[in-house]
């Protein structure tokens, strides 16, 4: 006999984040006893198309627990949570607003994966094949962010995320082993340049040296890899989060010690792929400025230029980002449109225009482990989610691991090269 899988108990409560800030948890019980937790992430640099959160001038996020406790709780109590769908599309609906201000889409998102989660328990199935049925069969790549700028960290690079992309393995497990020699590398690289330990990391567990200039952070990482011998296997990325040092009144982008128009920037970024072993260039622009994505990408074939402040997880900015081949790549949060089912759509249609996928983490999270099973259920050519060290981040590696070695499914690195 089928066990009963109603929402018998939702409730909110307030939990800590990475940043030290706190967020907020959801905790669901079905009928037949199963419980499941789910957890808000919170982003630094935003898109101001994002939908918004329940948080207080004081960083309280008790608003949002109410909403759960008093608005959410008595919606979805009966609701058969396997319908994921039909559970997200009650929160919508319930929330009724465009930006999602009425519920907070930090209560939506925490209550859309909880119920996911506890779904995916009493079916007796791993979470990803509840929400990807039989398809999920690959292992996303890592956008790995070991050096940390922008409003990540305290120094003064303007580029947020410095990545590699480890793409010449068999398997993540030969992926990640080579990713944390090359993560070490760049430690004793920055060591012995600072002549002492050096433990400053940013917000995802990059390293954050004191440099401001772009190109010696990626000649820094570069080394890194060659010193581990990679050269061949590992690419690079960046995430520029263009948005945080446009300088709307000029027109102008403040980078390197230089005001750069849009011109200047588009030659930058060739000069920085002449240069180095890009593969990904994320945000190269401020969030309005379709135009100029669309000219990168066309001047940068082999690089993908990705969009996330630009589309914020949300199908109307990705449509209009279609029709002007604005980006080959997408990043993917379930909190900047508010639910699961809404992150699926989204990525749904990146996939009908052969656009690849990256399900990223927030610069604040949780040890929730969700977003790797998203990525498996869609077949995410990417994952983001920071450094391979600190709990936050590594609960996603670690998660990835363990379905590997479990199921077998292809690492995607050599597709991608
Ligand atoms: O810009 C980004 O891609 C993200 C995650 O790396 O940062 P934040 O969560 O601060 O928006
Ligand atoms: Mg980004």
């Amino acid at each position: 006999m089928m066990s009963d899988l109603s929402i018998f108990d939702l409730k909110g409560f307030e939990i800590i984040d990475s940043r030290g800030n706190f967020t907020v948890r959801a905790k669901v019980k079905l009928g037949c006893g199963v419980t499941a937790t789910g957890d808000a992430p919170a982003g630094a640099s935003k898109g101001s198309r994002e939908v918004v959160e329940l948080r207080d001038e004081r960083g309280s996020v008790e608003m949002a627990v109410k909403s759960i406790n008093y608005y959410i709780s008595p919606a979805l109590i009966g609701m058969d949570s396997k319908f994921q769908t039909t559970v997200d599309k009650v929160l919508i609906n319930l929330d009724g607003t465009e930006n999602k201000s009425r519920l907070g889409a930090n209560a939506m998102v925490a209550t859309s994966i909880a119920v996911s989660k506890a779904a995916s328990l009493a079916l007796g199935v791993e979470t990803f094949m509840h929400l990807g049925g039989s398809g999920p069969h690959i292992i996303p790549v890592p956008l790995m962010n070991i050096l940390n700028g922008g409003l990540h960290a305290g120094n003064n690079l303007k580029i947020q995320e410095f990545m590699i992309i480890p793409v010449g393995f068999d398997t993540l497990k030969e992926a990640l082993s080579a990713s944390l020699v090359i993560y070490k590398a760049l430690k004793s690289l920055v060591t012995e340049k600072y002549g002492k330990i050096y433990t400053a990391v940013g917000d995802e567990g990059g390293i954050s040296p004191p440099l401001s200039k772009t190109e010696d952070a990626l000649e820094l990482v570069h080394s890194a890899v060659k010193r581990s011998g990679y050269e061949d296997k590992v690419l690079l990325g960046l995430d520029a989060a263009a948005s945080n040092f446009y300088n709307k009144k000029e027109d102008k982008y403040e980078i390197d010690g230089n005001s750069k128009t849009r011109q200047e920037m588009i030659d930058f970024y060739v000069s920085l792929k002449d240069r180095y072993p890009l593969l990904y260039v994320e945000d190269p622009f401020e969030e309005n400025d379709f135009k100029s994505f669309t000219e990168l990408q066309s001047k940068m074939k082999g690089v993908l230029v990705s969009g996330d402040d630009i589309y914020t997880t949300n199908v109307k900015y990705l449509t209009k980002g279609i029709e002007s081949g604005a980006t080959k790549a997408v990043i993917v949060k379930v909190n900047q449109i508010g639910t699961i089912t809404e992150a699926m759509e989204f990525v749904n249609l990146a996939k009908r225009h052969s656009i690849k996928t990256a399900i990223s983490h927030r610069s604040g999270e949780t040890e929730d482990s969700f977003i790797a099973d998203l990525a498996v259920a869609v077949n995410s050519e990417f994952i983001k989610t920071g450094a391979p060290a600190r709990g936050e981040r590594t609960s996603k590696y670690n998660r990835l691991l363990e379905i590997e070695k479990e199921f077998g499914f292809e690492y995607m690195g050599k597709k991608l090269a």
